[in-house]
């Protein structure tokens, strides 16, 4: 649904992307000399102690902030043409619905920008109201629904659309461990079925992993990529996954990544 064409198979590139906010305190580096690619329906996680650039990194590709330096392509388009052509979904962890509009509403407003006429909307609508649970609940206003049943409603309408990119700050971050779980499994089919590449930021390692094709491992002060981890999980990701020794050892490397230094295991010590 771009109006214009993508000219790379590349759904993100940051080439020596950096950003300073300047404070009363004195200038913070939030990102240094930041190299990322993501492929065309790639599936890459952001991980990393509080302060590290997730969230700044993810901003500036979703053209809600500006890089101080480097470049920074969104299928080959600069950042800001990106946003314009509505080339991504986008879901943080703050739900932002519209409370004056239902669920069913806020769901389809992508649609809607869109211009998609009104029965294929609400076929859309159902099918993603299903998809995340909230079938029954399609009329309620949001301050009607928890946190985390608000939270299913924007993962809903990010991808209302079919992006064929995703940018996801701690989506699951507010829910229960079981929704949690679930939701990942089926992000990951969505993921696969829609051909979307995602950027997904978490502080969950085991998220992380079952999610991703790579874990990009950062570090603050200043903000940068220390680290990043092929999972080679393959396509299928299921509640078989986690409990495999693949799994396993690829939540170890994340965690040893994170912490610099190699975790000892119970039985090698
Ligand atoms: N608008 C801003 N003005 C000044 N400093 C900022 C601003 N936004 C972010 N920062 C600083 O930039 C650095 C990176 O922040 P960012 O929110 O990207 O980190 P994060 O890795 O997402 O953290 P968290 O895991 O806690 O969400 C931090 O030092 C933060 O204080």
């Amino acid at each position: 649904m771009t109006a214009t064409t993508p000219t790379t198979d590349l759904a993100v590139q940051a080439t020596g992307v950096g950003k300073v906010f300047p404070t009363k305190a004195g200038d913070v580096a939030a990102l240094t000399e930041v190299e990322l690619e993501v492929k065309a329906g790639e599936f890459v996680s952001l991980i990393g102690p509080s302060g590290c650039g997730k969230s700044t990194l993810l901003r500036l590709i979703a053209d809600l902030d500006q890089a101080s330096s480097g470049e920074l392509t969104i299928f080959g388009k600069p950042a800001r043409r990106a946003r314009i052509d509505q080339d991504y979904g986008i879901a943080f962890q703050q739900a932002g619905l519209l409370p004056w509009r239902t669920v069913a509403a806020n769901i389809g407003l992508p649609l809607e920008l869109h211009k998609v006429g009104k029965a294929e909307r609400d076929a859309r609508v159902a099918e993603l109201a299903e998809l995340v649970g909230l079938t029954d609940f399609v009329d309620r206003y949001p301050d009607q629904l928890s946190g985390g049943m608000q939270q299913r409603v924007a993962i809903a309408r990010s991808l209302a659309a079919r992006p064929k990119l995703l940018l996801m700050d701690e989506p699951f971050g507010a829910l229960d461990e079981m929704t949690r779980e679930y939701l990942q499994g089926e992000l990951t089919r969505i993921a696969a079925e829609t051909g979307a590449a995602v950027v997904f930021v978490t502080h969950s390692i085991p998220e992380a992993v079952f999610l991703s094709d790579r874990v990009v491992v950062m570090s603050p002060r200043p903000g940068r990529i220390t680290d990043v981890i092929e999972t080679g999980l393959g396509e299928v990701r299921d509640e078989a996954l986690r409990e495999s020794p693949a799994y396993f050892e690829k939540v170890t490397a994340v965690r040893e990544a994170l912490h610099g230094t190699k975790v000892e295991r119970a039985n090698e010590r």
